[in-house]
C-alpha cells in the first residue's frame, strides 16, 4: 500500500525516534479576559500546569465539562496555539518557543486533525479532498500520481471505495468525516487530533467512526487525541483523560 512505502520515507527523513508522539510537560495556557474593577489586566487560566503524554498506537480520549480545557489542550497539542509556559514536544520535537515557520512545519509533518465538521472544500471531490496539500505543494507527475494512488488506498480504508468522484454534497455526515479521516492521514502524521469527531453524527454512525479512528491508530501506528463528549463510546479507547477547570486527572 501507497503509505507503507510513504512511511519508511518519512522515517528515514526526520528520524522518528522511538519516544512518544506527544508530551506535554506542566503547560500553563492564560487568555487575556478584560480588567478587573482597578483597571488591572485579567487573566484566565484554560490549562493549569498539564502533564500529557500520547504514545504511537493508542487512542486516548479527552472528556471533561465544557470550559474544562479539553479545546485549549488540542489546540496546544496541535502547535495551534503558544502556552504561556511548559514544553510541547511533539514526536520528539519542541513546539514552544519556536518561530511560527517552524510550528507550521511540525502541523504539517507530525500532526494531522480531524475537525467537528468536516471542513471540506465544496467544489472537490473526495479524492481531490486529500490532493489538496500536494497541489499547494506544486507535486507533479509521478510524485503526484504516487500521492493519488496514495490518496486513493487510503479512501478504500476508510470504506469510501468507489465514491472518490463525489464531492462533499453527495455524501453522508459519516462519509464526510471519513473523508476527513483520510485526509488528516495522508501527511503520514505522529500525532492524529480529533476535535469531537462524532458531534454531528447520529449514535451508529459515532460508534462507526469511533471504531475506524481506533483501528487506523494501530495501523498507521498514529497517537490519536480525541475529544469526545459522548462518553458512551469509550469502552473502545485506550485511556481517559479527564479536564477539570484547566487541570488534568
Ligand atoms: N480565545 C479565548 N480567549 C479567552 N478565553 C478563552 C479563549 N478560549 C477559551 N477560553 C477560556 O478558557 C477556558 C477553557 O476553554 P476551552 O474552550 O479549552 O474548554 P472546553 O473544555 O474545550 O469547552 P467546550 O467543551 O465547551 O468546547 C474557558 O474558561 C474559556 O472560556
Amino acid at each position: 500500500m501507497g503509505h507503507v512505502a510513504e512511511h519508511a520515507t518519512k522515517t528515514t527523513r526526520s528520524g522518528r525516534g522511538t519516544g512518544p508522539a506527544l508530551e506535554i510537560r506542566d503547560v500553563v495556557l492564560e487568555y487575556p479576559d478584560g480588567t478587573t474593577a482597578e483597571g488591572k489586566p485579567r487573566t484566565v487560566t484554560a490549562l493549569d500546569s498539564v502533564d500529557f503524554r500520547a504514545d504511537r498506537g493508542t487512542m486516548t480520549a479527552l472528556v471533561g465539562e465544557s470550559g474544562s480545557g479539553k479545546s485549549s489542550l488540542l489546540a496546544v497539542a496541535g502547535a495551534l496555539v503558544e502556552p504561556t509556559s511548559g514544553s510541547v514536544r511533539i514526536n520528539g520535537n519542541e513546539a514552544v518557543g519556536q518561530s511560527e515557520k517552524t510550528r507550521a512545519g511540525l502541523r504539517r509533518e507530525q500532526i494531522g486533525v480531524v475537525f467537528q465538521q468536516p471542513n471540506l472544500i465544496p467544489s472537490l471531490t473526495a479524492r481531490e479532498q486529500l490532493l489538496v496539500a500536494e497541489h499547494v505543494r506544486g507535486l507533479r507527475g509521478a510524485r503526484l500520481k504516487e500521492k493519488a494512488r496514495a490518496a486513493d488506498a487510503l479512501l478504500e480504508r476508510v470504506g469510501l471505495e468507489g465514491v472518490g468522484d463525489r464531492r462533499p454534497h453527495q455524501l453522508s455526515g459519516g462519509q464526510r468525516q471519513r473523508v476527513n479521516i483520510a485526509r488528516a492521514l495522508m501527511g503520514d502524521p505522529a500525532l492524529l487530533l480529533a476535535d469531537e469527531p462524532t458531534s454531528a453524527l447520529d449514535h451508529e454512525r459515532s460508534r462507526e467512526i469511533v471504531d475506524l479512528l481506533r483501528e487506523v491508530t494501530r495501523e498507521f501506528d498514529v497517537a490519536t487525541v480525541m475529544v469526545t463528549h459522548e462518553t458512551d463510546l469509550l469502552d473502545s479507547v485506550d485511556a481517559t483523560a479527564t479536564m477539570r477547570d484547566g487541570r488534568l486527572s
